[in-house]
Parts: structure tokens; sequence; C-alpha cells
């Protein structure tokens, strides 16, 4: 039985998380942990997994690898100084991290084929759709998105994609990530959505993923639970290699 804590309990993911856990066999939920309570609760688990904000979540997580905790974090706001810093403290501390951007296995395979597809394109950009009660934006995974794409664009040699606007309202292009214009929706009745759009010589490949609710991302999470302890990386990035991708 693997003991697991939730931290971000009481919000819209950690809550699915806490259902998740107690309708798992195999798992126990062991502390439910939100802001104002104390962490100290999460020492009864074994795995800890944050759903929480992408302003507490450092300290959080900090926290558990100096109690010596496995952490599945679904978090956003990870860029790469802040990837370093979680390694720093994993060099002398037991437990290994897993760090998602998504959770939601047809989001990972969208991200996976993304990658593969944007070298043969002569543009790429995303479109992100969230509920309307979303802190951040970009979304964390249209962040990875352009971020792979722009290192597979990157290493086949491809030219940046075409773009002839001199003059225009601030915003109108979205933002940029690594030269992938990302464009950020804020929509009642989502829940998240992302579209990567493809375009070459006379057609436009269009890559589009929805979450239709919460309960999508939990077979990933629950993957990253049962397998976070063996891990053979201190740090795994995404739950591509957990699928075999
Ligand atoms: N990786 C993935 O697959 C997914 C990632 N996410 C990400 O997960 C994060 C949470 O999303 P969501 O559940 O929608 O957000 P919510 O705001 O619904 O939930 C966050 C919860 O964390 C609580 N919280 C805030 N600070 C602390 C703290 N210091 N310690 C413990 N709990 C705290 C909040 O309390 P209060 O409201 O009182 O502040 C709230 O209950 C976001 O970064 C989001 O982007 C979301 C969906 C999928
Ligand atoms: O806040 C959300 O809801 C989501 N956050 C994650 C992100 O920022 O990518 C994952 C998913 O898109 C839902």
């Amino acid at each position: 039985m693997i003991k697991v804590g939730v931290l971000g309990a009481r919000g819209r993911m950690g809550g699915e998380v806490c259902r998740a856990v107690e309708g798992a066999d195999d798992l126990e939920l062991a502390a439910a942990v939100d802001e104002g309570d104390a962490l100290d609760a999460l020492t009864a688990a074994d795995v800890v997994v944050d759903f929480t904000h992408p302003g507490v979540v450092m300290d959080n997580l900090q926290w558990c690898v100096k109690n010596g905790l496995h952490a599945v974090v679904g978090t956003t706001g990870f860029d790469a100084s802040r990837l370093d810093t979680v390694r720093s403290w994993l060099t002398d501390a037991p437990g290994n991290v897993i760090i998602a951007p998504n959770f939601g296995v047809g989001a990972v395979l969208m991200m996976h084929f993304a990658q593969k597809a944007a070298p043969f394109f002569e543009s790429v950009e995303i479109v992100e759709t969230h509920h309307p009660n979303k802190a951040d934006a970009p979304s964390g995974t249209a962040h990875r998105t352009a971020e792979l794409i722009a290192a597979a664009r990157a290493e086949a040699g491809v030219a940046p994609s075409p773009d002839a606007t001199t003059s225009g309202l601030h915003g109108a292009r979205g933002s940029d990530v690594d030269g992938v214009h990302v464009h950020a929706v804020r929509l009642a009745g989502a829940v998240a959505h992302q579209e990567v759009l493809l375009g070459g010589h006379g057609e436009i490949f269009t890559m589009r993923h929805d979450s239709m609710n919460r309960a999508s991302f939990m077979p990933g999470v629950l993957l990253a639970v049962r397998e976070v302890a063996g891990r053979p990386d201190r740090l795994t990035l995404g739950i591509e290699s957990l699928l075999g991708l």
C-alpha cells in the first residue's frame, strides 16, 4: 500500500486527486493539506502530490525533499532555474521527484507528436484555452510544447516561422516562447484545451487536445504516484518516459 499526501487538497485538482487515491486499491490517502494547514501531517505519507500554486510550490517541494518524501508535482511555473534548484536539493536527500506540466495521456501524446511534426512545417503557433480561474498564462503545457517544438526545429535547422508583422496592438501576436507564438484564451465553460497549428506548402495540420474534466488527469497522476519511488533519475520531467515514449 502506498501512502499518499495531497497538497492543495481543497483545490480543483487536489480534490480530484484525493478522490482518485481513495478509489484505488493499492493507495491510501494519508494526509490532505491545503493553505493554512501544517505540513507535518504529510510525514505520514510515502509520496506527496502537489497541485497548489506557482507562487508556493517551491517552498512545498523543498519541505518534501528535506523530509525525505517522494513528490509528484503538477503545479505549473517550473523554468530552467527552478529545475536546477530542485536538482541541487536532491543531491543529498533520499526522495525522488516527478514534475509534469500535464498528466493527461492525450496531452502528453500531443506534445510528443507536435515535437515530431514541427520540423516538417514552415510555420507553427500554439493556441491554448483554459477556464477563467487559471492563475498563469500561457499554460505550463503550452509553454513546454513550445520549448519542445523550438528545440526540435533548431536541431533540424528549420528557419523561424515567417511573420511580416511590423505594427499592431500589444499582445496581438501572443507571447513568444523560444520563437514560437503562444496564444492564451480564458473562457467560461472551458477546462483545458490546446491546438498546435502547423502550416506548410498549401496545407495546414492542426493537432488538438481537449481535457473535458479533471478526472482526465488522474490515470497519469496515479501512474506517477506508483512509479516515483522506483525512478532511475532523481528528477523526472513529464510522464513521457513513464508511458514508454
Ligand atoms: N499537471 C497537470 O496535469 C495539471 C496541472 N494543473 C496545475 O495545478 C495547479 C493547481 O490548479 P487548480 O487545482 O486548478 O488550482 P486551485 O486554485 O483550484 O487549487 C489550488 C489549491 O492549493 C491551495 N493552496 C494555495 N497555497 C497553498 C499552500 N501553501 N499549501 C497548500 N495548499 C495551498 C489553494 O488554496 P486557496 O484557494 O485557499 O489559495 C487551493 O485550494 C495550477 O498550477 C495548474 O496549472 C492543473 C491541472 C492539471
Ligand atoms: O490550470 C489548469 O487547469 C491546467 N493547468 C496545466 C497547465 O498549465 O498546462 C495543465 C492543464 O492544461 C490544466
